[in-house]
């Protein structure tokens, strides 16, 4: 039997179990042996009680029977046949109500695996480099965290211990042959082995195929829809809706046959080791018929072979079906695995030390490149900022505007130079204080479906009623909110979908403002906004302007940067100027 998916299975279970659930597996494991050893007893059992029930005086004759009769102090063979019956019907009750609380302990112990590599995986993902989080893309991350874990559960975890439970089975049934009779067992395994490794190898490649390309189809499916939904609007109008539908109900066409044909070659195995078993009893009988001697013993032979078949053939049938689910879901241990090595760009420190920002945030010879790119997006900028100032960044498109913020947010971290914070560089071991000073607004803001408060707090379970007034206020969202029949607990729609692009600005800066941001980024704040809203949102950055929050603005329209101190211009990631609001306005005016 190819061994070769059984210990890629093993190998990626032991990393993810954690040193007591690696105690509580053996644990479980010796129970599922424990369970199938009762089962095999259970069956077994019932052979020499029909034996003795069908034949008079069976039980004197029987070495094993004929004692306890004695000991017992039965009277009378009916009596003692009844109590035979009753303790066979007491184990298997006994057996079944065991094996099921083991089948519990072990459900409850698969899904707990479950979670516990959802965890990993999503922590991972979370600490993902900003860039490469970009890379992957939402819709395959979605897979990866929900449904491959969730695959690996149900089609690697579960049948691993279905098939090291059933081989343990077939194990005992076969020693028991073996003792019996050595000859049968050579005759059943030269019918049976080829025939279920035949089954095997036929379905093996296949299987994989299926599991890989499903694993290729899912995320495209996830990405469909969610650009059906998130596009809504804008499809609609462009008529495009249908399309989308088309390309996704498609996807899923091809993904529902794979998962068809891969429910098929689930069953396949148990009609192959059927004909196997009938081709099993053929044999005894080609055997009772040219070996001399046996044909007495046939009745036996055969009743012998039967019930080892009927227990025989479900443990093969369930072996191979664990088998073919391993390969289809051989994906799954692929897909974790590839995220194993988390690429960290900077690995959260464990110890966290404390920042405050009295005095200066500079740029330091900051140098800056994507992985791969031909050309820096970032060359030696060096920029002083004092508390409390207000700094302008303008520069064509591409020029690093929203690079430069990244790394300022520590989305991306620089290759050389520093970003320095009253002098000292910013690293990951002040990475999360450092994050409580800065805020960020972008020109998508982030928005969820839910209330205005809680988009503000980001779902603070306890929101200081104190600091949401000043954060309102702030963002000059007061008139807007108390014109709300529920005020701020009013829900504001998918993303936002019942606001204007200028009040779901003035809700990103709220949400700075709730979080006591000491420096905040607005980036390309006003770029896609009508005069209208560029007026209101101009107004929230006009009052903040009045308080001691640094405040870095990224801007296309130049009248946004009205309050600055310093402007700079970017072009091709350097700093190529440095100007003031007026005279920069006069050089518009006047080229
Ligand atoms: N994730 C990324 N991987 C590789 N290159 C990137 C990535 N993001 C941005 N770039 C490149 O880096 C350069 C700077 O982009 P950036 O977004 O910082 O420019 P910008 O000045 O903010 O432009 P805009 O005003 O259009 O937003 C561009 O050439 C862009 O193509």
């Amino acid at each position: 039997m190819n061994t070769g998916i059984i210990r890629y299975s093993l190998d990626s279970i032991r990393y993810y179990l954690t040193t007591s659930q690696k105690r509580k597996a053996v644990w479980m494991f010796a129970l599922l042996l424990l369970s199938s050893f009762l089962d095999v007893v259970g069956l077994a059992s019932l052979v020499p009680v029909m034996m003795v029930a069908a034949e008079p005086g069976g039980i004197q004759k029987n070495k094993y029977f004929a004692p306890l009769y004695d000991s017992l102090g039965f009277q009378s063979d009916k009596n003692f046949l009844l109590f035979l019956i009753v303790s066979v019907f007491l184990f298997f009750l006994f057996k079944n109500l065991f094996s099921t609380w083991v089948n519990y302990l072990q459900t409850r112990f698969t899904a707990d695996v479950g979670l516990s590599i959802i965890k990993t995986q999503l922590t991972k993902y979370l600490n993902f480099p900003f860039w490469y989080f970009n890379d992957l893309g939402s819709a395959n991350l979605i897979n990866s965290t929900l449904q491959v874990p969730s695959t690996y559960v149900n089609m690697i975890l579960r049948p691993l211990f279905i098939f090291f439970s059933e081989v343990a089975v077939v194990l005992v049934i076969v020693l028991s042959i073996l003792l019996y009779k050595p000859l049968l067992l050579v005759i059943l395994a030269f019918v049976l082995v080829p025939t279920t490794l035949l089954t095997y190898r036929a379905l093996r490649a296949r299987s994989q195929v299926i599991g890989n390309r499903i694993n290729e189809l899912r995320p495209v499916s996830f990405g469909l829809i969610s650009d059906l939904f998130t596009g809504f609007a804008e499809l609609k109008l462009a008529n495009k809706q249908s399309r989308f539908r088309d390309q996704l109900v498609s996807n899923q066409q091809e993904i529902q046959k794979l998962d068809a044909e891969a429910y098929l070659y689930t069953l396949v195995p148990l009609k192959v080791i059927e004909m196997v078993a009938i081709l099993g009893v053929l044999t005894i009988f080609l055997y009772a018929i040219f070996v001399p001697g046996t044909s007495t013993n046939l009745i036996t032979l055969v009743g012998l072979f039967a019930a080892a078949a009927y227990r025989l053939m479900p443990s093969v049938n369930r072996m191979l079906m664990s088998l073919v689910q391993l390969k289809q879901s051989q994906y799954t241990i692929e897909n974790l695995e590839s995220f194993r090595e988390a690429k960290y760009d900077e690995a959260p420190h464990p110890q966290q030390l404390p920042l405050h920002f009295e005095s200066t945030l500079a740029f330091d010879n900051l140098h800056f490149s994507f992985p791969g790119a031909d050309n820096p997006t970032l060359q030696g900028i060096n920029i002083t900022i004092r508390k409390g100032e207000k700094i302008g960044f303008i520069g064509s498109s591409g020029s690093g505007k929203t690079t430069l913020m990244n790394v300022l947010l520590r989305f991306y971290t620089e290759q050389s130079g520093h970003i320095l914070l009253d002098g000292q560089p910013l690293t990951a071991q002040n990475l999360e204080a450092w994050h409580r000073v800065i805020g960020y607004v972008k020109q998508d803001t982030f928005l969820m479906e839910a209330s205005i408060k809680d988009n503000i707090t980001l779902g603070d379970p306890e929101v200081d009623a104190e600091r949401l007034r000043y954060a309102i206020d702030q963002a000059s969202l007061r008139s807007f909110v108390d014109g709300l029949p529920d005020g701020a607990d009013t829900h504001i729609g998918e993303r936002g979908s019942k606001l204007s692009g200028g009040q779901r600005q003035r809700i990103g800066i709220a949400r700075a403002m709730y979080k006591r941001t000491e420096v905040l980024v607005l980036d390309e704040a006003t770029s896609a906004l009508d005069n209208e809203t560029e007026r209101e949102v101009n107004e929230a950055i006009n009052k903040l302007s009045q308080t001691d929050i640094t405040i870095l603005i990224i801007a296309h329209r130049i009248t946004t940067l009205r309050e600055c101190d310093r402007i700079y211009e970017l072009r091709e990631g350097k700093v190529i100027a440095e100007h003031q609001y007026d005279s920069l306005m006069r050089q518009i005016v006047q080229p």
